[in-house]
């Protein structure tokens, strides 16, 4: 995730982004920034796990091992992480149990207006279908006041724990939502008044949302919507899950993230740092919003 953040810190100082639009919404961008993470990425993993399913936003990896430049590739792994005992509960696991999930660059309309905080490498790990675990990767971290930085990478996996940031509870007085700044409608906003909160914080990124709740900074992302996909909620919900989070579509049900589903998140977003009670808060949208789902 990092070598991928690297990558996207590359295109940009160049200045040609590459961007095309993706099918017909012109709210669905790709640059040369998120085909290159992802081909680092997958790249990458692919050669290190053969066995295990992966799957990425910007599509099927067909790419011959000499069509990646190989300094995009890497073998290293994070050592303090490998010095952690691995929970026994995965100790039994085969590979074509496990799904990886890869969001190469989340917050592509952010990055491509230049709001580079919210750009994050989302890389989620899924074992029959349920999220363990996950690295959220944060490219620009503090780029305004760190230029050189090197961003930084927040990590979980359920049963072990967390790494890579301090948890951080969010504020006892106030009701602070987080959602959508680029893929709002009527239905988003609908749900969001239902809940009455104190404050809501609109930015970019999946990603980036969920590091709010991390951080203390939101108790909710919300986001009533068809617009996401696996690959935008698995890495998250794994690093939130770990530190007793949860994230489901906005009835309350987890999301299935085996190899065979479909890539939208048709039921929307629901997620709750873990000082929130999520089903109580989730019994506050009204039945005619929650009926139109999935739409
Ligand atoms: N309507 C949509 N079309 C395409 N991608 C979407 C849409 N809505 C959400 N997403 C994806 O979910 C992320 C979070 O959405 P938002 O920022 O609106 O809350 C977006 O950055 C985008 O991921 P990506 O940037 O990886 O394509
Ligand atoms: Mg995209
Ligand atoms: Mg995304
Ligand atoms: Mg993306």
């Amino acid at each position: 995730a990092s070598r991928a953040g690297q990558i996207i810190k590359d295109v940009m100082h160049k200045g040609n982004l590459g961007i095309v639009e993706k099918g017909l919404d012109k709210n669905d961008l790709q640059t040369e920034a998120d085909r290159s993470a992802q081909k680092c990425i997958i790249g990458s993993l692919s050669k290190l796990f053969p066995g295990v399913t992966i799957i990425g936003e910007e599509g099927p990896h067909n790419d011959q091992p000499e069509d990646i430049p190989s300094d995009w590739i890497v073998t290293e792994q994070d050592k303090a992480v490998l010095a952690s005992d691995c929970p026994n509960e995965y100790s039994k696991i085969n590979p074509q149990e496990i799904v990886v999930w890869v969001d190469p660059l989340d917050g592509t309309s952010e990055y491509v207006e230049g709001l580079l905080d919210h750009v994050t490498v989302l890389i989620g790990l899924a074992v029959k279908g349920k999220t363990v675990g996950g690295v959220v990767h944060q490219p620009f971290y503090n780029y305004e006041l760190d230029k050189q930085g090197v961003g930084r990478t927040l990590w979980g996996l359920v049963g072990l724990g967390v790494g890579g940031f301090v948890p951080h509870p969010p504020p006892s007085d106030k009701f602070i939502i987080t959602t959508t700044r680029s893929h709002a409608d009527a239905v988003v906003n609908k749900t969001l008044e239902a809940l009455k909160a104190d404050e809501i914080i609109r930015v970019g990124g999946a990603g980036h949302k969920v590091l709010m709740l991390l951080e203390g900074k939101a108790h909710a992302y919300v986001f009533a919507s068809k617009g996401c996909k696996k690959w935008d909620t698995c890495g998250p919900e794994g690093v939130l899950k770990a530190l007793g989070g949860t994230l489901t579509d906005i009835h309350g049900n987890e999301y299935n993230y085996a190899k065979d589903v479909s890539y939208p998140n048709a039921q929307g977003i629901f997620a709750t740092s873990k000082h929130v009670n999520h089903s109580e808060l989730i019994s506050k949208i009204p039945k005619e919003l929650k009926d139109r789902f999935p739409y």
